[in-house]
């Protein structure tokens, strides 16, 4: 049996908090043999100044110590991490990737995802202006992970739910479970987050697992947290709502199989050629 986890935290522009709050927390998380467990964006530092990230990407490339250090995380608690997003230096070091790794319970880097969408916008918050591609270079392609026997996963960033053809894209790839690391801000959560996350479950036929930040960090942004596991028929399975920790729920490969051969929405599908 594959159990499925959420972490929400409220991460500091201190990297040793952050990764002592990651393992006071997964100590006392019971661990399935299989155990899937989705950070939160930005989980290793949020909140300080857009440069700072920056500083942090050039500081720790050399001996890449961000991925090293949630390797040594997966092995220990022998989970599959999915470790939210970390900032990793381009090749041409004057930017970074908004960077989701994907480590095996032995330790192993065995995926990279880099967003898509970066969030150049205007909130009605006490920040007001957004612009992510400021400091940050967009990946480039998406591709699925196979991680257990019966789960393939699809890797997103928070604002890249608001794009349904990267979720379509990911889900005619063969995606089962999608992650959706996040830092949706608290104006935009609360009018948004929830119904976008059932959509893209419901329309996909997927098992979306959603990870936030929450609070009010450093900088005085504030996130919305709501860190949610979606079954693909759409019910929300676990919701942390405000309470930052972790949720679990099971992936049940029988209950998705049902949701996909009772309404076959994918077979039905006029827009779509080919899909597999
Ligand atoms: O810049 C950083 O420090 C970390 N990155 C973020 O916080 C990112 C980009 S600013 N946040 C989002 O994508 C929020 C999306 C969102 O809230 C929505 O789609 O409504």
């Amino acid at each position: 049996m594959v159990k499925l986890s959420v972490m929400q935290m409220c991460s500091e522009p201190n990297v040793e908090n952050n990764l002592a709050y990651i393992e006071q927390q997964l100590s006392g998380l019971k661990i399935a043999d299989e155990h899937i467990v989705v950070l939160p964006e930005c989980c290793l530092f949020f909140g300080g100044k857009d440069a700072d990230q920056l500083a942090l990407a050039k500081e720790t490339a050399p001996d890449n110590s961000l991925v090293a250090e949630l390797a040594a995380i997966a092995k220990k608690y022998q989970i599959i991490l999915v470790a939210g997003s970390i900032p990793l230096l381009t090749e041409e070091g004057d930017k970074f990737t908004n960077s989701c790794c994907v480590f095996s319970s032995t330790g192993e880097q065995i995926g990279r995802y880099d967003k898509l969408h970066l969030f150049d916008v205007v909130v009605d918050d006490a920040e007001k202006n957004y612009f992510e591609s400021r400091y940050t270079q967009a990946g480039k392609e998406t591709k699925v992970l196979p991680v257990t026997q019966n789960i393939n996963l699809g890797l997103t960033i928070c604002y890249d739910l608001r794009f349904p053809e990267l979720f379509r894209s990911l889900t005619s790839q063969g995606a089962n479970v999608i992650t959706v690391p996040s830092a949706f801000t608290k104006v935009t959560g609360e009018a948004h987050w929830q119904v976008l996350l059932q959509s893209r479950a419901i329309e996909n036929q997927v098992y979306i697992v959603a990870a936030g930040q929450s609070g009010t960090h450093a900088s005085g942004r504030e996130t919305w947290g709501h860190s949610m596991i979606i079954s693909p028929w759409g019910e929300v399975l676990t919701n942390l709502a405000d309470q930052n920790g972790c949720a679990t729920a099971t992936f049940s490969l029988e209950n998705l199989k049902k949701v996909q051969q009772s309404m076959p929405v994918r077979a039905h599908n006029q827009f779509i050629t080919k899909l597999k």
